[in-house]
């Protein structure tokens, strides 16, 4: 008797065979060690067993990241090597301790050591070009505190710290802040992949929805110099964001607009509506809801740009449905897209012709744009 007859499942096709078949072998201790002895299989036996191993050992080197960032020791070792002992004293720890957090930051690649003293290594260096990043490790703890027990998190059963650091509904002065600084601190790579991909000089007025703080439009206003510049927000972030344009000098070329982009009458005077890493926080629903009224508010040949990382992105796999899944389950709404589903979003909404624009690091986003016929 096959496995379906006994669950009552319909027999099997010839693709979920094979691919039974595989996974028995995978699974077969007498196959592995065979892999493992095998001198053409050997190598791609130790790369499955190191992944596998990484899964198993990955929250270890993100804490492992996490106190050197705690401890600023990147940019401690900016400018030149320090012996641990002085690395120790400063941050209040045995030498012991220290070489041990070092040994582990240089098999990370983010440190490099002698055994006497620490610098930086590819990794770490890589990193001091990115502020945003290390604002995502700080940021991190109230995510790894949410998946401490994921299942507890997945049933509904445990209430989640992140859910609160992202109050759109009920976003106070306090509360606003705090998430669009984090927002501003990562805006740099953001916008940065966005105007690579996209030249706004040839448009004349964009509205950019949910813009936070205004640091992607001032980015923008700084590239195509002749281009107005409005963004809409809830309130106590467009009030950040008036703040923020005028010390930019931008108050002539920009407005500034508040309320709930899901149901509220935009600007019509704009021919370019971007939303920058806003879609994929919202579920289906309001995120149509966000389209819908955008696609109202636009003329005859304007654009519509999504920019945010994707679903599914070649190379990028595990940064989609693993972490961007996991973060947006944890903050409560939303959920990380693909392209493809995007396309049939945009198509719903009443707008034609997307087009994927490429990014040189889509992982950190990707850019579709649509046109109203
Ligand atoms: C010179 C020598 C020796 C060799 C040359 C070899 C060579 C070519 C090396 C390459 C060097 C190089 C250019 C490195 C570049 C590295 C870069 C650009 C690294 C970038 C890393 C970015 C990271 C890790 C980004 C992480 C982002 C995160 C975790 C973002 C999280 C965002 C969240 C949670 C957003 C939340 C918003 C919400 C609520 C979802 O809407
Ligand atoms: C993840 S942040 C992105 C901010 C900015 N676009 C960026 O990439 O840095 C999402 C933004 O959407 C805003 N937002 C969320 N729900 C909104 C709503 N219903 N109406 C207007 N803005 C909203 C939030 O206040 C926040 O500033």
């Amino acid at each position: 008797m096959t496995v379906a007859a006994v669950v009552g499942a319909a027999p099997l096709g010839w693709r979920d065979r094979l691919h039974a078949m595989r996974n028995r072998l995978l699974a077969s201790p007498r196959f592995q060690h065979w892999a493992a002895a095998f001198p053409l299989t050997r190598p791609i036996a130790r790369r499955e067993a190191a992944a596998l191993f990484d899964l198993c050992a990955g929250f270890v080197y993100a804490q492992t990241l996490s106190a050197c960032v705690s401890l600023d020791l990147f940019e401690r070792l900016a400018a030149a090597p320090v012996a641990i002992g002085t690395l120790a004293g400063e941050a209040g720890m045995a030498p012991e301790a220290m070489l041990r957090l070092v040994r582990a930051g240089a098999a990370l690649r983010l440190l490099e050591t002698d055994g006497s003293s620490a610098q930086l290594g590819p990794l770490g260096a890589a990193l001091r070009g990115n502020p945003g990043v290390a604002a995502m490790v700080r940021h991190h703890a109230l995510l790894y505190r949410d998946l401490a027990d994921p299942v507890a998190l997945l049933r509904g059963e445990a209430s989640a710290s992140l859910a609160a650091f992202w109050p759109y509904e009920q976003a106070t002065d306090e509360r606003a802040l705090a998430y669009s600084a984090l927002m501003a601190a990562t805006q740099p790579m953001i916008a940065g992949e966005i105007l690579a991909a996209y030249d706004f000089r040839r448009h004349r007025r964009l509205l950019d929805l949910g813009g936070g703080d205004g640091s992607f439009i001032g980015a923008v206003a700084k590239a195509a110099p002749l281009l107005d510049v409005m963004l809409f927000d809830v309130p106590a972030v467009a009030a950040l964001a008036e703040q923020r344009l005028a010390a930019a000098g931008l108050a002539a070329r920009s407005r500034v607009l508040a309320g709930d982009m899901r149901c509220d009458v935009l600007p019509r005077d704009a021919d370019i509506i971007t939303l920058v890493r806003v879609l994929h926080d919202h579920d289906d629903a309001q995120a149509m809801a966000i389209l819908r009224n955008a696609r109202a508010s636009l003329a005859s040949g304007a654009t519509v740009m999504v920019a945010e990382p994707m679903a599914g992105t070649k190379g990028a796999q595990s940064m989609g449905d693993a972490y961007f899944g996991l973060y947006l389950f944890a903050m409560g709404s939303g959920r990380p897209r693909r392209p493809a589903e995007l396309v049939a979003m945009f198509e719903a909404a009443g707008f034609i012709g997307t087009k994927l624009h490429a990014t040189r690091q889509p992982m950190l986003a990707s850019v579709m744009t649509a046109v109203v016929p």
